[in-house]
């Protein structure tokens, strides 16, 4: 079974819909990349599928297991999270704060997760390091591992790569890569970055108040709408 499913969804704001009629899925160990112009609902999609904005209409169905407090999200970038005044470890550690629920402290099972992730990005030496002097990979290397700790079956994620240098941009994609075939954890990516989609993504949703494409990134590449734009990506670079 599909760990999402979205079922026709319309999602509007104060009654002006931005998205709609929207169908596709998402399964166990896909690599889902989301494009479309600028405006095109990505973000707004997005809001939804972490239950922080109810569709108009339509269902947004979780499967296998998944609830909605264990999708692990690392947003997009903003100046105050740029700014946050905490340790490595206390931003990492945070990423446990859905699964605690009303335990107001932390378990020995939380701070272990914590260090697992840490380990996993090699981000362990940097621990007590004050979140705000990192660099803009190391941050988000900590932030993606602080959405590990969210999760075991999907990682949101809305532009992870903005801001940083080509090569580091590289390297975090491979991180993304790596953690999806390897740990088997479904990958969600809203991008602009049309060259790495196609290198990494095995599902593309094309984007445009609807789905103007949904389906297997192989496919995406054949089809017109995926060509035109590949074209229009091409150009841009
Ligand atoms: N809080 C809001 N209230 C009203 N309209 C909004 C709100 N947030 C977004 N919108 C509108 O919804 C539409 C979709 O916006 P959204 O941010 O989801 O697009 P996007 O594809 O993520 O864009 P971008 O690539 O620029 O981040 C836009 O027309 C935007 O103006």
């Amino acid at each position: 079974m599909a760990l999402i499913k979205c079922e026709n969804i319309s999602i509007a704001y104060e009654g002006q819909t931005v998205v709609h009629d929207l169908s596709f899925e998402v399964g166990q160990a896909d690599y889902l990349c989301i494009i479309g112009e600028n405006g095109s609902g990505k973000s707004t999609l997005v809001k939804s599928l972490l239950g922080l904005k109810a569709p108009a209409k339509g269902k947004i169905i979780l499967g296998d297991g998944l609830k909605q407090n264990e999708i692990g999200y690392l947003p997009q970038q903003t100046d105050v999270q740029k700014d946050f005044p905490a340790s490595v470890y206390e931003v990492v550690l945070s990423g446990r704060l859905n699964s605690r629920g009303f335990r107001p402290f932390y378990t020995a099972t939380d701070k272990e997760k914590a260090r697992e992730n840490m380990e996993l990005l090699g981000i362990q030496d940097l621990e007590r390091q004050c979140f705000r002097d990192l660099s803009g990979g190391q941050k988000q290397r900590v932030l993606l591992a602080r959405a590990l700790c969210a999760t075991k079956k999907l990682l949101l994620l809305d532009e992870p790569v903005t801001g940083l240098d080509p090569i580091v941009t590289q390297e975090f994609y491979q991180l993304i890569n790596e953690i999806n075939k390897k740990s088997g954890i479904a990958v969600v990516m809203v991008s602009h970055d049309i060259e790495s989609t196609m290198a990494y993504a095995s599902h593309i949703l094309h984007l445009q108040e609807t789905a103007l494409f949904f389906g297997s990134a192989m496919d995406y590449q054949r089809s017109e709408i995926g060509q035109a734009f590949l074209r229009g990506g091409e150009h841009h670079a």
